[in-house]
């Protein structure tokens, strides 16, 4: 995914994509890919559960599980969402719907428009044709600054600028355009000083949370990759959202750290909140998801459940389409969860 940075839109003026670096991203050995050996026989997994308490709630459609399937409480909903890039046609989403309080991972090989949604949904990038709701109310052309007081916010990987501020710096930044009308602020001064407490108390309660209170004074581009996903994380919850979009939680993560990110993505959902994520690492989806959704070509090729998605074949040709040299058995998280091929 790309860099964007939230924090660098001024609250008054139209979003325009910020200039960022782009970023080649290599899947292979992502973390949770059982090591194999020439012969392809599993030698090693790396997998690390989550220490705490999952409860998968896998009954959130009204019927059975099939791209468009509507949701029994859906937070999101998107209609016709099209977007193309040249003749490319990144994203063809006739009906998608999120279900509210429950984790969902989407998932597709690479190039199936799953940034490419992933950005529209969040306000960063705008389709050519749809519209879609958050709570009931059209987000279609609301800057993400603007989702984000309404409770929709996402992750962002940090970009060069962020990474020169302080942890503690970059978590207030992430409360940008909460309540800090600039208006306001500009009036009444003491409103800006009383809200800039709160925020800096908020900030330090999260980052105790995420295990980051020591490192509050260090620069973020002195943390390792698992930190910074960590901060990431933290920094979203800033402006106290209901609906949080993570973009690649696990990318890059250390195998120490995946445990402590698992467990927090869980506890998104324990605290009442609803997560999207784009995620490469099939163990981490089954693990914590309820819902998956598959995109290939731009458009659902399936939804449901974890394990029923994963054997559906319209998900296996989906990447096989794409994977011609992989291992189709690591990338459909055809392996058990002790590594063992199931089939
Ligand atoms: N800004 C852009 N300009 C031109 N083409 C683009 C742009 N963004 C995406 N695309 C194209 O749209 C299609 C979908 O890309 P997208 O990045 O959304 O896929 P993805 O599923 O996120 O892939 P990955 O898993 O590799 O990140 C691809 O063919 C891609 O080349």
């Amino acid at each position: 995914m790309s860099s964007n940075d939230q924090t660098s839109t001024p609250a008054d003026e139209p979003w325009t994509e910020p200039e960022g670096e782009a970023e080649v991203v290599d899947h292979t050995g992502d973390f949770g890919d059982p090591v194999l050996d020439e012969q392809g026989e599993v030698v090693e997994t790396l997998e690390v559960e989550p220490t705490v308490d999952v409860h998968h709630d896998y009954d959130l459609a009204t019927g059975p599980a099939a791209p468009g399937v509507p949701k029994k409480d859906p937070i999101l909903v998107a209609d016709n969402i099209s977007r193309s890039f040249g003749g490319i046609k990144a994203v063809d989403v006739e009906h998608l719907e999120i279900p509210r309080n429950a984790i969902t991972a989407l998932i597709g090989p690479n190039g199936a428009g799953k940034t490419t949604l992933f950005n529209l949904l969040s306000g960063f990038d705008q389709p050519d044709t749809g519209e879609w709701s958050f709570n009931g109310r059209s987000l279609a052309g609301i800057p993400a600054w603007k989702a984000a007081r309404r409770g929709q916010v996402r992750t962002f990987q940090l970009t060069k600028v962020l990474q020169r501020l302080t942890v503690l710096e970059s978590m207030k930044l992430g409360a940008t355009g909460q309540k800090g009308e600039r208006f306001l602020a500009s009036v009444f001064p003491f409103l800006w000083r009383s809200q800039e407490k709160e925020i800096e108390v908020r900030a330090l309660e999260l980052l105790k949370k995420f295990k980051l209170y020591d490192k509050r004074a260090d620069f973020s581009a002195a943390l390792s990759g698992g930190q910074r996903k960590l901060l990431e994380m933290a920094r979203a919850l800033m402006t106290d959202p209901e609906f949080v979009l993570l973009d690649e939680p696990m990318a890059g993560v250390n195998p120490a750290l995946v445990q402590s990110l698992l467990d927090h993505v869980i506890n998104l959902k324990k605290e009442g909140m609803t997560v999207l994520f784009v995620e490469h690492d099939m163990h981490m989806v089954r693990h914590i998801a309820d819902w998956v959704v598959v995109m290939a070509e731009g458009r659902i090729v399936a939804e449901g459940p974890p394990r029923e998605v994963m054997q559906d074949p319209a998900v296996v040709d989906a990447y096989l389409g794409s994977h011609l040299d992989a291992d189709i058995g690591v990338i459909t998280g055809r392996y058990d969860e002790e590594g063992r091929r199931i089939s």
